[in-house]
């Protein structure tokens, strides 16, 4: 593969993989733009050496064929804004003669944005004759799309052997979050937390027990936490519990016992008798949560203590908000435990935040640039700490 920085697109149409996976009101009004800006530095590199720029992506999840609703044609205004007033052009298809065309007729200095990959169902097939037909577009391919690097699909995996080593690169997106990770995973200076939180312990298993090769603390919060401590034999009332994960939940514990790792569990919670934004609150014990209460945030006490340990630590990894932050009542948690991680930052250690809640709380708290990085990956960051290999990165590397 080659270097994207070092590489001169003067003359070359590159095909770039992005993830404009974005988020569209009824008006097809684009409400989080997050994972536009952060591909137009590849994009302007490309224009300025003297290249143009052939644009692929997905965007949602449509089944059945082309549809309104999921079509790119809604980006472009918004793209040429983001660009400064490029000329960017639009294929109503991603391959074929109107792709075709339109690549030939493009000129150095402007952008072509293709219709949306999903509609052919090859796509995420990973069929390699529609990759060979995408691959026709351009003669560079970079992949810039971390967002959508867990899925081996056709533009995001396939396609990569269509292209000779030297011709195939990542973006300064996919470098940029790459090493982000890989400091965080491989590089990271010491005491490092991982702070973990959300809704399932399911989901952030693997997770747990890839970061304890790696990590000095796991602090977790949010829902996850009670069923770690109704398997120490705590009353957890009405709160969330993965029953059937509670052995698991143990093993944990031991585990990280065994290997040093301290495994740090909240000690009090915002309580409330049902799971609605006015119910009734109270702070309570996590020793003795009330029959038919359920906690839905960290107390004070849990406060104290995480925000003692993300202080004292280097490098800061955090995934999943500390309680319901979508109400009010429940987000004091997880925005302190934000405004502890700023602080840290502000005195030197490396925080990364990543998966889709935790963003969309530091950006509602407005944090978002005070943190070290902010990850524009869901699924393949949390794939990526789970020590999966990405098979869009895979591809590349070849
Ligand atoms: N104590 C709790 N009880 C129930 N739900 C919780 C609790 N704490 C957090 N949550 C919920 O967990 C969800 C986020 O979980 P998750 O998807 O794992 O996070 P992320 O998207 O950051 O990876 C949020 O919708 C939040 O309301
Ligand atoms: O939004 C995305 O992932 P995310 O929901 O994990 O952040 C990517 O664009 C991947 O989309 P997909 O989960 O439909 O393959």
């Amino acid at each position: 593969m080659s270097k994207f920085s070092d590489f001169n697109f003067s003359g070359h149409k590159a095909l770039v993989r992005v993830d404009f996976n974005v988020p569209l009101n009824d008006k097809f009004e684009i409400t989080d733009d997050n994972r536009m800006t952060a591909a137009v530095p590849t994009i302007q590199k490309i224009l300025k050496d003297g290249g143009s720029v052939i644009l692929m992506s997905h965007l949602g999840r449509p089944k059945d064929g082309p549809t309104d609703k999921y079509s790119l044609k809604h980006l472009v205004n918004h793209l040429i804004k983001l660009l400064g007033g490029v000329t960017v052009k639009f294929a109503s298809d991603c391959i074929g003669s109107v792709a075709e065309e339109a690549s030939k007729n493009l000129q150095a200095g402007e952008v072509l944005l293709l219709e949306n990959l999903r509609f052919y169902k090859e796509e995420e097939k990973g069929d390699a004759a529609f990759a060979e037909k995408l691959s026709k577009l351009g003669d560079v391919y970079v992949n810039d799309a971390f967002g959508t690097a867990h899925r081996a699909h056709a533009s995001t995996a396939v396609i990569a052997q269509y292209y000779p080593a030297d011709k195939r690169m990542f973006g300064l997106l996919m470098e940029a979050e790459v090493g982000n990770a890989e400091k965080v995973l491989h590089k990271s200076e010491k005491p490092f937390t991982a702070i973990l939180g959300g809704a399932k312990v399911s989901d952030k298993i693997l997770i747990i027990e890839n970061l304890m090769e790696k990590a000095n603390n796991i602090i977790i919060g949010g829902g996850m936490a009670y069923t770690f401590l109704k398997a120490q034999g705590k009353e957890i009332g009405n709160s969330l519990c993965e029953t059937e994960k509670l052995d698991l939940a143990l093993e944990l514990l031991a585990k990280a016992k065994a290997k040093g790792v301290a495994l740090i569990l909240p000690v009090d919670s915002i309580a409330a008798d049902k799971f609605a934004a006015d119910a009734n609150t109270q702070l309570v014990s996590n020793d003795n949560i009330p029959a038919g209460w359920m906690g839905l945030d960290i107390g004070e006490k849990s406060v104290a203590i995480f925000s003692e340990t993300i202080l004292q630590s280097k490098t800061i990894l955090w995934n999943g908000p500390m309680g319901v932050f979508e109400m009010a009542a429940f987000q004091h948690g997880t925005k302190a435990i934000a405004n502890a991680i700023v602080q840290a930052t502000a005195q030197g250690a490396f925080s990364l935040v990543g998966g889709g809640d935790s963003v969309a709380a530091v950006n509602q708290f407005g944090l978002a640039d005070k943190v070290s990085y902010v990850s524009t990956g869901g699924g393949a960051m949390l794939e990526y700490f789970e020590g999966k290999v990405l098979p869009g990165i895979a591809a590349i590397k070849g």
